[in-house]
């Protein structure tokens, strides 16, 4: 891995039994960077989210590497060095010990701290998250926390530890526009504070361009695009990535979205020899649904495109 990547993705697959539905990313996660994966439901997004943590659903077969720093293996890293943000707040958290415990808690699995030293660094991790009164709030269980608190202490608990990096995984699907930009204010500053990158998933390009530096999107287990999110949002090279943008209004309210990008994304146990978007892109041709198109360098970015050079800008003539 280069010297400096906090996180290194080698080629990792995630099969169960004989079916792929990860097949091959490859991608490292730089200090204090801002790395979105976006992609349609079923991308392979949260099994990569979990892998990246070292776990993966019972049944599952994992090929390829994911390691931190020196080598490290996530999963006897996870909690420490590399923590998650899971969609759901409230499974998050135990509803029999008061928040405040269960940070300590967490303090104390990866540090050897008194109690009250542990405690303390609770409190300052909930204050910190913006959580009021954290003092008298960290005796208190998760179901007398507003949502927005719950929220907020999940990702209290999440850097806690001071980790390199954080994943969230769809930290804000279940918000409303007003808390999912006070999440990821949030979360932006405890990256900030605690001096980590963070693996943010999810599959809204607006957050992406207002929240990432890098974007690996997501199509049927592949990376279809990776690269600087101005790049490959600015001048999408892969079909699906310039329809995901087209589908999204250029102004306007959020809920005009037009469903541009036609049919459904493949299941994984029905992918054909070709390019999984093939039967969903304007561009295909004969080798699209023939071969699937390798990553290759084409403006700063990767693409996995037989047609990358070719695809049209401005945007809205595409589609
Ligand atoms: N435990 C499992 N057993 C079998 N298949 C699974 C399992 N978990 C996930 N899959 C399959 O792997 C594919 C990727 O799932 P994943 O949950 O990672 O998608 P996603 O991009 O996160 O979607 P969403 O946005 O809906 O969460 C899906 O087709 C799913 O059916």
């Amino acid at each position: 891995m280069p010297s400096e990547a906090l996180l290194s993705v080698r080629d990792l697959r995630i099969s169960f039994g004989q079916v792929e539905a990860v097949r091959g990313l490859t991608f490292d996660v730089l200090p204090h960077e801002v790395f979105a994966i976006v992609g349609e439901s079923g991308a392979g997004k949260s099994l990569t989210a979990r892998a990246l943590l070292g776990m993966v659903p019972r049944g599952a077969t994992v090929g390829g590497s994911v390691r931190l720093r020196d080598n490290a293996d996530p999963a006897a890293e996870r909690g420490r060095r590399i923590t998650l943000v899971p969609q759901d707040a409230l499974s998050a958290l135990s509803p029999v010990h008061p928040v405040g415990d269960q940070l300590a808690a967490a303090v104390r699995s990866v540090r050897r701290l008194s109690r009250r030293q542990a405690h303390a660094r609770a409190v300052a991790a909930l204050d910190r998250v913006g959580i009021p009164d954290a003092a008298r709030r960290a005796r208190a269980y998760p179901h007398e926390y507003s949502g927005g608190m719950r929220q907020r202490a999940v990702i209290a608990m999440a850097t806690v530890n001071e980790p390199d990096v954080v994943v969230a995984d769809e930290p804000t699907t279940a918000l409303d526009e007003e808390r999912r930009e006070q999440v990821l204010r949030v979360l932006a500053e405890q990256r900030e504070a605690v001096g980590a990158a963070l693996v943010l998933i999810t599959h809204d390009l607006d957050v992406v361009r207002a929240h990432a530096d890098r974007v690996l999107v997501m199509y049927a287990g592949r990376a279809a695009e990776l690269g600087p999110v101005r790049q490959v949002l600015g001048r999408p090279r892969a079909p699906y990535t310039a329809g995901l943008l087209a589908s999204l209004p250029q102004d306007g309210p959020r809920r005009r979205r037009l469903p541009v990008l036609r049919g459904t994304p493949p299941a994984p146990d029905a992918l054909g020899p070709g390019c999984a978007f093939a039967p969903r892109c304007p561009l295909a041709t004969d080798p699209c649904h023939d071969r699937e198109p390798a990553l290759q360098a084409v403006d700063d970015r990767l693409v996995a495109c037989h047609h990358a050079a070719d695809v049209p800008d401005p945007l809205r003539k595409f589609v």
